[in-house]
């Protein structure tokens, strides 16, 4: 994989009114690894993945995909350059099957009727090369699975639709040990078939396990950068918490140190 990011965002300021929530925010995201951004309540997490997505337009700082300069002003602009994000609420269709809600918007037709089979297909192909195997049927309605299947539906789409950055906000936050396990697994498997993963988890098990990188926000400041491998739990915490890490050598957010390299 290159070692350049696919995502990069450069001294990103967004403010809402007088409340200045992201303060000169770099962030990068690589093709075929997992970026955990993690963060206390109200860190900024949901706000900078906004940004990313196009929700909210950021008020300056630089938005570079492919080592490019790009202006996104809208989810519109995002979802072209290949950026997805699955919201914990998952937006699938209860009433509708697998195969229809991974194609929602955007049917195969044939002629003026859809295309049913070649959907089918798809689907059922795209699930296999992530190798998922807790779906029993892709003609199954959304209303009788599993939040884990569900998750695993919502990523599985992304990942049927080519995303290049695919975030992912809390994904195993209402699931159980064995579905957590699975949606990982499923995570991993995606990073690995070269998409960028951007994960916003509270669980540092699950940031400890499927990571590679590990953004830290704090205050709206970035705290800290840090390669998983470097890190242990204590450490990421203490991040967490004070913006700061003694042992990793890193300075207090607040106090202006921005990104740990
Ligand atoms: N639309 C808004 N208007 C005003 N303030 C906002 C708005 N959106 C977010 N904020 C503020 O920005 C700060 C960061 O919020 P954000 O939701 O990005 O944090 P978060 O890290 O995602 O938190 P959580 O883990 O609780 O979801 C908070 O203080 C929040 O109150």
């Amino acid at each position: 994989m290159s070692d350049q990011p696919i995502l990069r965002l450069r001294g990103v300021n967004k403010s809402f009114g007088a409340v200045h929530v992201l303060d000169d925010v770099d962030f990068e995201a690589y093709a075929g690894k997992v970026t955990a951004l993690v963060g206390d309540n109200g860190a900024g997490k949901s706000t900078l993945v906004k940004c990313i997505g196009g929700t909210y337009a950021i008020d300056s700082g630089s938005y570079e995909f492919e080592g490019k300069q790009v202006h996104v002003s809208g989810p519109r602009d995002a979802a072209a350059l290949g950026v997805e994000i699955v919201y914990q609420d998952l937006a699938l269709c209860e009433n509708l099957d697998v195969v229809q809600n991974m194609f929602l918007g955007r049917e195969r037709m044939r002629g003026v009727v859809l295309d049913e089979e070649s959907m089918e297909i798809a689907a059922a192909e795209t699930l296999t090369s992530l190798s998922v195997r807790t779906l029993k049927s892709v003609r199954q309605r959304v209303s009788s699975l599993s939040g884990g299947q569900r998750q695993t539906v919502a990523i599985a789409k992304a990942a049927l639709w080519k995303s290049r950055v695919v975030i992912l906000d809390e994904p195993t936050a209402a699931l159980g040990v064995a579905q957590t396990e699975q949606v990982l697994e499923l995570v991993r498997r995606l990073a690995d078939q070269g998409v960028a993963v951007i994960l916003i988890s509270h669980n540092m098990l699950d940031v400890l396990q499927v990571a590679d990188e590990i953004a830290v926000l704090y205050l709206g400041r970035m705290a800290a950068t840090v390669h998983r491998a470097d890190v242990n739990q204590t450490q990421v915490v203490e991040l967490i918490t004070t913006g700061r890490s003694g042992d990793l050598g890193i300075q207090p957010a607040t106090a202006g140190a921005g990104a740990n390299a």
